[in-house]
């Protein structure tokens, strides 16, 4: 079991959905957690959460589009736990919307959290790190539409591209201070924000899991742990990666053979 203990790490959207359940998983391993997002209450719940599991966490609530309030939001991180050793970026915006119908506005929110907000928390975090002296590593939550495309998320799907761009360059360019920056990409999870965001009712929800070989969304805690694997030195000699934890998905679905909600068909499990 990979250990975080002693670290201290920034992770944003850390309110809800995989965000909360990484600030969680981090917080079990040993780690101090700032969680940084736009509302409040689902911050401070995350930390009266860690704080109850006896860990240490700070809620800072800012939007990363902001780039002094991520300034901020870093600075506060060092003054409560006194180190940083990296950064989970998680926070995102998304819905679903037919690329002519996308307005200027639409497009410009969800690349400015996705892109603009990365590069903001990104280079805020790795600064005072190269500044401290202190390695660490980068985690970034990007979707398998970064490469393959998928009709309706073209800003989303745009800005993920740009972020495994972003990781890319800097794992080479930073790996000399021995910061490591690597991808973690779900598939389908079963998280309120991406509900209400990309399968709103029952139909939905049914067609994204008939794409999905393994026939289930995954959980925001099973993506937790990944991302708490790559931050961890057992990840020591990766960077530039991209974990890929879809059920299959992004592999495309399958021509011959039964369909993948048959009936007939084992689910696997979550364990
Ligand atoms: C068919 C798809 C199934 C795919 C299955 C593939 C596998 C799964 C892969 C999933 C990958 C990624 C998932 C996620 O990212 S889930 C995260 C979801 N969470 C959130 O979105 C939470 C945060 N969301 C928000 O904050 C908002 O939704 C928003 C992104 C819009 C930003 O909020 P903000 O307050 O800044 O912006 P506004 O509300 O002022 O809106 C700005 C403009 O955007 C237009 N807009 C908003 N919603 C829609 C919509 N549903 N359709 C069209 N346009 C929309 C809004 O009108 C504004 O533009 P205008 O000023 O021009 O009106
Ligand atoms: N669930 C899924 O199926 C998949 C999700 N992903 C990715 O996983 C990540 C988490 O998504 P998920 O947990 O599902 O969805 P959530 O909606 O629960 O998470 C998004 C988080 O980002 C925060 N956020 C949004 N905008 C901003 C902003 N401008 N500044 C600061 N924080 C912001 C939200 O908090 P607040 O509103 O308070 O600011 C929220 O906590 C995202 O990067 C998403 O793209 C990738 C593939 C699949």
């Amino acid at each position: 079991m990979e250990s975080l203990a002693g670290r201290a790490y920034l992770v944003t959207g850390g309110g809800t959905g995989i965000g909360a359940a990484t600030a969680r998983r981090l917080a079990a391993l040993g780690a101090s957690v700032t969680v940084v997002g736009r509302r409040g209450e689902p911050l401070d719940a995350v930390v009266a959460d860690v704080e109850r599991q006896g860990g240490h966490a700070l809620a800072h609530p800012a939007d990363v589009r902001d780039p002094a309030a991520v300034e901020a939001a870093a600075d506060a991180a060092l003054a409560r736990f006194g180190r940083l050793d990296g950064l989970v970026n998680n926070a995102a915006g998304n819905f679903v919307a037919p690329a002519e119908r996308l307005s200027a506005n639409g497009w410009r929110a969800v690349v400015d959290i996705v892109l603009n907000g990365t590069w903001n928390c990104t280079s805020a975090v790795a600064r005072r790190m190269i500044e401290a002296g202190t390695p660490g590593a980068i985690v970034s939550v990007i979707a398998t539409y970064a490469w393959t495309g998928h009709p309706g998320t073209v800003h989303s799907a745009a800005a993920k591209a740009g972020v495994v761009a972003m990781t890319r360059t800097l794992a080479v360019e930073w790996a000399r201070y021995g910061i490591r920056l690597n991808c973690v990409a779900p598939g389908p999870t079963e998280t309120e924000g991406a509900g209400a965001a990309l399968w709103a009712d029952d139909a939905d929800r049914e067609r994204v899991l008939a794409s999905v070989p393994l026939n289930r969304f995954a959980s925001a805690p099973e993506v937790g742990d990944l991302v708490g694997l790559l931050l961890s030195d057992r990840a020591g000699y990766v960077t530039g990666s991209i974990l890929t934890a879809d059920g299959g998905q992004s592999l495309g679905t399958q021509i011959y053979g039964p369909p993948i909600a048959d009936a007939a068909a084992p689910t696997a499990s979550a364990q």
